[in-house]
């Protein structure tokens, strides 16, 4: 079994665990459920720089990258730093998040928030509004057509953006229609761990330009950035490459300045 294989699986089981713990309408009762979502692909439309910067602690690909920051604040120097939007994990398995990470973002900031997970069911989206995203991503890799629909319209009608992620042609061509906000390419191969920018660079003409369009890791320099900027990416996500200093607001700070 490849390693998303496993995270799924393992997924399945936490979500029926935590649907059996939290019924669904006292998430909708959450103070959070009524607020007023703020779009990330509005903001990224009119950015110059685009970043996404996201709050990971680790992943199966590095094992650790640091668990010595507080999600607080690191998000409130992401938004200090002028990024669009923030980027949470809150799978704990693999990546030691936490939903009660994505709470405290939302507590210390008021960026658009994208809860970072592997989403399988509808409940997860119910889960996200309550505990304060904007954003949720749905990844191609592990969905059908019709979950992708399904999920991508319970989002929009929860008014969270949808970012959909893909890694080749096929997963694309499965994948454009009108529910989506946001076309992600991973430039990380989620079964191998591979990453090389070509990914984006390649499937950027195929994605049609009525979606904003996002490239999502292994980008640690501004070079990358102005590599990718001619292909039309609005949308840069940034993980480890802030997260592996001491203080990843500051390291997305001088980053956002040497953009401008
Ligand atoms: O740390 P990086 O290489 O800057 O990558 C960030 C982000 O793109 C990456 O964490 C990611 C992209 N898609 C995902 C899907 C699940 C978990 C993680 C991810």
């Amino acid at each position: 079994m490849n390693i998303l294989d496993k995270i799924v699986a393992d997924k399945r089981i936490e979500v029926d665990l935590r649907k059996s713990l939290i019924p669904v309408k006292q998430l909708e009762q959450s103070v959070l459920f009524e607020r007023n979502t703020i779009s990330l692909a509005d903001k990224l439309k009119n950015s110059q720089t685009g970043i996404i910067a996201e709050h990971k602690r680790r992943s199966p690909s590095k094992s650790v990258i640091n668990q010595n920051l507080n999600v607080f604040d690191v998000a409130k120097g992401y938004e200090d730093a002028g990024v669009c939007g923030m980027s949470i994990l809150t799978d704990g398995k693999y990546f030691g998040g936490s939903l009660d990470d994505l709470l405290t973002a939302r507590a210390s900031c008021n960026l658009p928030l994208l809860r970072k997970e592997f989403i399988i069911d509808e409940y997860q989206l119910l889960e996200a509004k309550a505990y304060g995203a904007d954003v949720i991503l749905l990844i191609a890799a592990i969905l059908t057509r019709e979950e992708i629909k399904q999920f991508s319209e319970f989002a929009k009608s929860l008014n969270l953006d949808v970012l959909l992620e893909v890694h080749n042609e096929e997963e694309l061509h499965k994948s454009i229609m009108p529910s989506l906000d946001m076309l992600g390419v991973n430039n990380r191969n989620l079964k191998t761990f591979d990453v090389s920018l070509d990914t984006s660079k390649g499937l950027s003409e195929l994605i049609p330009n009525d979606f904003v369009k996002v490239s999502e890791s292994g980008i640690s320099n501004m070079e990358a950035i102005k590599e990718l900027q001619p292909y039309g990416y609005k949308g840069f996500l940034i993980g480890e490459n802030f997260m592996k200093t001491d203080n990843a607001g500051e390291s997305a700070k001088q980053f956002i300045k040497g953009l401008l």
